[in-house]
Order: structure tokens, then sequence, then C-alpha cells
């Protein structure tokens, strides 16, 4: 059962919900520009096709019998090889770069993608996993060419660990979207100049069974098929077995349960020392973006919770102290403020489910002597049900206030004038013993040569800086080259050498200062929830995947209290 916090996990599951960027793509006849096409990447409206033809450039490095290879992120090393000629290689490799983090790898990024583009073009839902393992060095050579005879092809899959029929699937279900371009295939597609031509695999740019359907009733028009026979290789692979799986797949759902079965293999073929974690879920209930950090005068706390909500739902987040009489909520006293807005996230994935999801964002003053030591929503959905979500009846607790980010005393320096660095403030408690240490682990995997860094820095006493509220701040640059993005952890050693950490920040939130909701009240009627018995398991819902394999196809459990 899920349980905040939950890295890695919170960062796959996030990043799955997270919409990449918006897109467009223009159709027109079954030609069309292909830097037109390029910009829909993941999602937006459909013709994705690079995406997917990546993913298999990258697995089919797998040596199924010493179990190297796979879906590893080599094929960024990968990109002159003839084998990956193309100018849709090219432009996804790029599509895909600012994307990596501390807990998402290359091949992460990549099979997530993939799961994107295949739902955005009305494909099935594939189950997506994570932990894959970058190998940040080329693998070998192995990517089948359309000149291939059928033995080479039957064995080159083989060896990736794919069957005659899978490799059959894979490639009808590879080859439904996106098409050859003109110039690096000319022997197949013909034009002239340097204009960019993609001679489509089908009619349509959505992931259906066209592919099939149009080979069996020979009104096809795939380039790899009826165009230049020594290059006609979705001939001789879909040809292969008599037609026996092609007319398998000869349906609407037949392709797409296929599809998402054989694809669901391809993502997971990954070096045998690899272990992928559990599918991953939608949680229900999903906690994130929160932080303890120092304002102008006081602290400050934000998180946001994410849930499927209706117009008429409205949340409050309610907390404890950390000091004072009130203390964990001593006497019952509560704190709680409204939420200070939301806003609807969805994803290529949400869509295809027809979930609408909205989170909910809260900042609010904290008083530093009374600090605050847990925090939990109440949702009323405006019908009568309110719900708290607790955390499984543990509430959110709030590890510690020693070390504490301040993202907007922090600056990308890099960003500012060019300089290289990224500035970092830290506010450290003054009342207690003075630190031996603070620090920042950095980690940048977005880098321009694909190669993750990783450095550590010492942050110093800045007394240019007044403390607030009782904090102290150390500040220090991180000078090395992270990329794109920068994922750090602040750590404060104390004198007896306890360890304090203020755990998985992001760059992303540089210079962002945010504006706490003016008013906080506070009650002392209701129960303090958290370990409170009686707390009952329910399901909340039953997502369930349109093709009986999505991700969501379990009933999801989250422990509620009704109130
Ligand atoms: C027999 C094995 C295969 C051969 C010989 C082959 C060959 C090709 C060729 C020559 C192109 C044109 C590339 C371009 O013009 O940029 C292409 C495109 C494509 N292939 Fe394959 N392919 C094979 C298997 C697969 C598989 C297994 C998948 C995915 C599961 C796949 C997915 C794609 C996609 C999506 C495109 C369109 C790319 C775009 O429009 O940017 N292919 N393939």
């Amino acid at each position: 059962d899920y349980h905040w916090p939950s890295l890695p996990y919170d960062a796959y599951e996030e990043f799955f919900v997270r919409r990449l960027s918006a897109g467009r793509v223009e159709f027109g006849t079954a030609r069309y520009s292909v830097q037109v096409a390029r910009r829909d990447k993941y999602h937006g409206r459909c013709g994705v096709g690079s995406t997917c033809s990546k993913v298999y450039h990258d697995v089919a490095t797998h040596n199924i019998t010493d179990g190297t290879g796979g879906l590893d992120g080599s094929i960024f090393f990968e990109i002159d090889r003839v084998e990956n000629v193309g100018a849709g290689m090219n432009n996804t490799i790029n599509d895909f770069s600012t994307y990596p983090s501390k807990y998402l790898t290359r091949a992460d990024i990549i099979a997530i993608a993939t799961v994107f583009a295949v739902a955005t073009c009305s494909g099935p839902v594939i189950p997506f996993r994570g932990g894959r393992v970058d190998a940040n060095i080329a693998g070998p050579y192995g990517v089948p060419n359309a000149s291939d005879p059928i033995d080479s092809l039957t064995s080159n899959f083989a060896h990736q660990g794919f069957n005659t029929s899978e490799m059959i699937q894979l490639v009808a279900c590879g080859h439904t979207l996106g098409g050859v371009r003109y110039p690096d295939f000319p022997d197949v597609v013909s034009g002239s100049g340097s204009t960019t031509i993609v001679d489509l695999f089908d009619e349509t740019q959505q992931f259906d069974h066209n592919i099939v359907s149009q080979y069996l009733d020979g009104s096809t028009r795939d380039p790899l098929l009826v165009l230049n026979q020594t290059m006609a290789s979705d001939l001789r692979v879909f040809s292969s077995d008599g037609n026996v799986t092609m007319q398998s797949m000869n349906s609407a759902d037949s392709f797409a349960q296929a599809c998402a079965t054989v694809f669901d293999k391809m993502l997971n073929t990954v070096p045998s020392d690899v272990t992928l974690t559990d599918e991953i879920t939608l949680v229900p209930f999903k906690v994130s973006a929160v932080q303890l950090t120092v304002g102008t005068s006081q602290l400050q706390f934000q998180a946001s919770v994410r849930l499927e909500a209706t117009q008429s739902t409205t949340v409050k987040m309610y907390w404890c102290d950390r000091y004072g009489s009130a203390a964990n909520c001593s006497g019952n006293v509560q704190r709680f403020a409204a939420s200070g807005g939301s806003q609807a996230v969805s994803s290529p994935v949400t869509t295809a489910m027809g979930i609408t999801l909205e989170k909910y964002s809260f900042v609010v003053p904290v008083n530093a002597s009374q600090s605050i030591s847990k925090f939990w929503f109440v949702v009323d959905y405006g019908n009568g049900t309110t719900v708290t979500a607790d955390n499984g009846g543990t509430d959110y607790v709030i590890d510690q206030d020693e070390v504490l980010w301040v993202p907007s005393m922090s600056t990308d320096k890099s960003v500012l004038d060019s300089s290289v660095g990224i500035f970092i403030a830290a506010a450290v408690k003054s009342s207690g013993s003075t630190p031996s240490r603070v620090y920042i682990d950095c980690f940048g995997r977005a880098t321009s040569d694909f190669l993750p860094v990783n450095a550590t820095y010492d942050l110093t006493l800045n007394t240019s800086i007044p403390a607030v509220a009782g904090y102290d701040f150390y500040t220090g640059t991180a000078t090395a080259s992270f990329g794109a993005t920068m994922q750090f952890d602040l750590y404060a050693v104390d004198a007896n050498g306890t360890s304090y950490v203020d755990e998985y920040r992001q760059s992303g939130l540089i210079g962002v200062a945010l504006v706490a909701a003016s008013s906080v009240n506070s009650t002392t009627s209701g129960t303090v929830p958290g370990g409170v018995s009686g707390a009952e398991s329910v399901s909340l819902r039953n997502w369930s995947s349109r093709w009986g394999v999505g991700m969501l196809g379990v009933s999801l459990l989250w422990t509620l209290r009704y109130i």
C-alpha cells in the first residue's frame, strides 16, 4: 500500500500524471511536413511515431542469452549509427533530453513517453514500471534493416527475446504510427532536394488496426510493403507465419490487446541485472510539493493534494503545532486553512482513462515558535460526503524543521548572468547548537552529454543575510554543469553528529517566492486524525483499464475516515 512519502515512487507517479509539453501537429494529406509532426512529441494531437520507434531501437540491443542490453538508454549514444538513420530519431533525442531526473532515468523517460504516445493516439494504456538503469555507453548493434531477409529478421527478434508471433505484433503495432521519410530512405520514398516527406504506414495517424486490415484486404499503402520489394520488410514479417498472427489482430479490440501485451514486454526488456518496480498506479489522494521554508518574517508551509474532484469539491488543510502548549494538537488545537486555489492536472494517460484530477494548493504562514508537526486534509465533495485524507491513518508527518531550503533566496546564476552555478540558500535553526556541517548533495541527469552528474558542496554561514524567525542562513554555489534541472538533498549535521535532511529539492523552484494565505484558523472541535482506531479501508474507485491490462486495472484501496 502506498504511504507518503515514498521516493522514488512519488517521482514516478507524479511524472505519470504530468503533461509534458503542449503539442501541435497538422494533418493534411497523408504526406505531411515532419518538422510540424515533430512538435507534438508525446501528446497533444496524434502523430508520435518516432517515440515508439525510438523505444524499439533501444530495446533492440537486448541479448536474451546473456541478459545484456535492452531498454537502457544506450540509444542516446548510438544515434550516429546507420541503423538509427533518420531525422525522427535525432528529433526525439532532443525531445527526451530535458526530462530525466534523479529518479527518472533516460530509459524510464523513453518508456513513459511510449505509454503517453500510444495513449494519445487512442491506443491502449500500457502499464508503466520504473527503475530502469541507464547504460551511459553505446550498446551492441542489432536494429533490423528493411532489406534483411526474413530468416535474419526472425533470428534478430529471437535474439532480443521475441518469437515470430511477437515480432509480427511488434512491427504491426509500431507501424500503425508514423511512416518512412525522404530523404532518409530515398529507395523507399521518392522526393527531391532536401524537402522532408513522410510516407505514412497507413492513412490514419491513430493507433488503430488499419495497418492490419488494409494489409489483409490488399488495400495497404505501407511503404515497407508496396514500394520497393528489397525494402519490403513489413511484407516479409507480416506474412512470415502464413498471416495467422495478422488475422488474429484484425479487430480494434484484438489489435489493442495484442499491442498492449507486446509493448508491455518491450518496455520491460531490460538488462537481467535490473529489477523494475511494480506497476505504477495513480494514488487517489496524492500529496506533493510539500515544503517548509522561511519567509520574510516567519515560517511558511506549502503542500498540494491531487484528487478526483467535482466542481463543488472544497479542500481544507489541517495541521498540528510542533512546539508550545498545542504541540501535536494537544488540547485538540488544530490549525486549518482553505486552499489557495486549484488547477486541473492531466496527462495522456489520465485523459485516456477518462479521469479528471484537480490539484489543490496551500501556502500558509506558520509561527516559528509553534512550527508544524503533521498535517492532513478534509475534502468536502459538496454532496454530503466529507472525507479525511490522513495518509492511511498516520497523517502526513513533517520530519524536521532544523534545516530548510529557501528557494526564494536561491538563484540559478546560469540563468541570470550566464555564469555557471546554482546559488543555494539554506535556513538552519539558530536556537540549536552550531552545525558542524551544512551541505548539499546535488544530482543532474538532464545533461547535454547524457551523462549523470553528482556533486556535493558545503554551505557556509552567510552573515550578510540577517537571521529570520530564529534561523541563520547558510549559502553556497553548486558549480558543476547539472544540465536542464538539478535535484538536491540539503543536510545539516549538528555538533552531536545528528544529521537532518530536507530531501529531494528541485532547482525548478529556485527563486520562487510563495505568497502565503493570510487567514489561518484554529479550532478545537472535531477529532485529530492519525492513529485513530476504526479507520476503514474502502475501495475508492475501481478504475479499470479499457483493455483489461491497464495500469489502473486494480482496485485502489485507500484508508478513508468518514466524518
Ligand atoms: C523488422 C523490423 C523493423 C524494420 C525493418 C523497421 C523499419 C522502419 C523504417 C525503415 C522506418 C522509417 C524510418 C524513418 O523514415 O525515419 C520505420 C519507422 C518506424 N518504425 Fe519501424 N521497423 C521495424 C520494427 C519496428 C518496431 C518493432 C517498432 C515499434 C515497436 C517500429 C516502430 C516504428 C515507428 C513508430 C516508425 C515511424 C517513425 C516516425 O514516423 O518518425 N518499427 N521503421
